[in-house]
């Protein structure tokens, strides 16, 4: 990956870069010429968001969006289109004369780009995180994978619909996401005067919630920096913004809109990977342990990428579900 970001390959690619720096320069220069504000946040994910993709397809986000905008379109008119995916509900909203506020194409493209800004690393980076402690934690590891082959079995590959029966898996993403919370820290801004434990905040400032921290205080986990999925077998603590200190979705009015289909995600990615496969640390798979050493980044990655050798446990792999 950095050989193919880096060096010549980076100074090939420049034009296009250059190229979205000036239009986005170029809209500046508008809003300043109309003395109009910029909400900065949605520019720049439009930049890097063209940036990264015309780098990687040739096309601006915005182009590549439309051009698949009007592929749905055509499908619709012909009524050939297959399962619903998410911009064909957004098509059926934005068609829908009854709203009362209307979703433009701008919208609709601004949508799928924050789905896919935030919920590709998040996840990714969630499942990763928590191989890496069952790798180190062969008991822990033995005992999902028993869990897994008595609901499961071996003959077909677990699914989504099993994840209530696997209490045990579900105690071990908790767990992972309490130690590795992929966003770690949250945004508010106080909308007026408040005090939050004894500190007064007043209004319209920018507070940080150190989610990383909530989830290692010692004075509400024992043992916080132990990776013990028991703590929560038989406890009605959950991820999903009602219990203060374990809070890897956020909560409230701007928790995690993908809370569900994460949580999904890690559970039946996490699950088929350790019933298929033993997982061996390191590259020839011969490391005794994984390092659990954090990067840098507003997601929490790790420092170094886990390398681990699938070894083959189900013989044939289930593929069917
Ligand atoms: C393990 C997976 C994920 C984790 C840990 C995670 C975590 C978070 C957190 C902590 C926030 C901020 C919440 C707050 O301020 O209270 C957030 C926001 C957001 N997440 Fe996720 N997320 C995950 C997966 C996803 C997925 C799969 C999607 C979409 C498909 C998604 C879409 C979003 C969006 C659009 C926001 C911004 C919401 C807003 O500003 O109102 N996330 N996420």
């Amino acid at each position: 990956m950095s050989e193919l970001l880096y060096g010549k390959k980076l100074d090939y690619l420049y034009p296009a870069r250059h190229n979205e720096i000036n239009s986005f320069i170029r809209y500046l220069s508008q809003k300043a010429k109309d003395g109009k504000y910029v909400v900065l946040e949605g520019e720049l994910m439009k930049l890097t968001s063209n940036v990264i993709s015309r780098l990687s397809m040739s096309k601006r986000y915005d182009a590549l969006m439309e051009m698949i905008i009007m592929e749905h379109e055509e499908a619709r008119k012909q009524e050939t289109r297959e399962a619903k995916d998410l911009l064909n509900i957004l098509l059926d909203i934005s068609e829908d004369e009854s709203m009362e506020i209307k979703l433009t194409r701008e919208n609709i493209k601004a949508l799928i780009r924050d789905i896919l800004g935030a919920g590709t690393d998040t996840s990714a980076i969630s499942v990763e995180w928590a191989l890496a402690e069952l790798i180190n934690h062969p008991n822990i590891m033995k005992k999902a994978v028993e869990e897994i082959d008595q609901v499961v079995g071996k003959n077909r590959l677990v699914q989504e619909s099993d994840i209530p029966d696997l209490p045990y898996l579900q105690a071990i993403v908790k767990e992972s996401l309490r130690l590795h919370p992929t966003a770690p820290m949250i945004l508010r801004l106080s909308t007026q005067d408040c005090t939050v434990g004894g500190y007064h905040i007043p209004s319209n400032t920018t507070t940080l919630v150190n989610v990383w921290s909530l989830g290692r205080d010692p004075t509400v986990w024992e043992r916080p920096l132990e990776f013990m999925p028991e703590r929560f077998e038989g406890k009605p603590l959950d991820v999903r913004g009602q219990h203060f200190n374990l809070l890897p979705f956020g909560s409230g009015r701007r928790i995690c809109p993908g809370t569900s289909l994460g949580l999904l995600m890690i559970h039946v990615t996490l699950g088929a990977m350790i019933q298929c496969f033993e997982w061996k640390a390191g590259e020839h798979g011969n490391l005794a342990r994984v390092d659990m050493e954090e990067g840098v980044g507003i997601t929490l990655p790790r420092a170094n990428p886990l390398i681990c050798v699938p070894v083959v446990r189900l013989d044939p792999i289930p593929f069917q579900l």
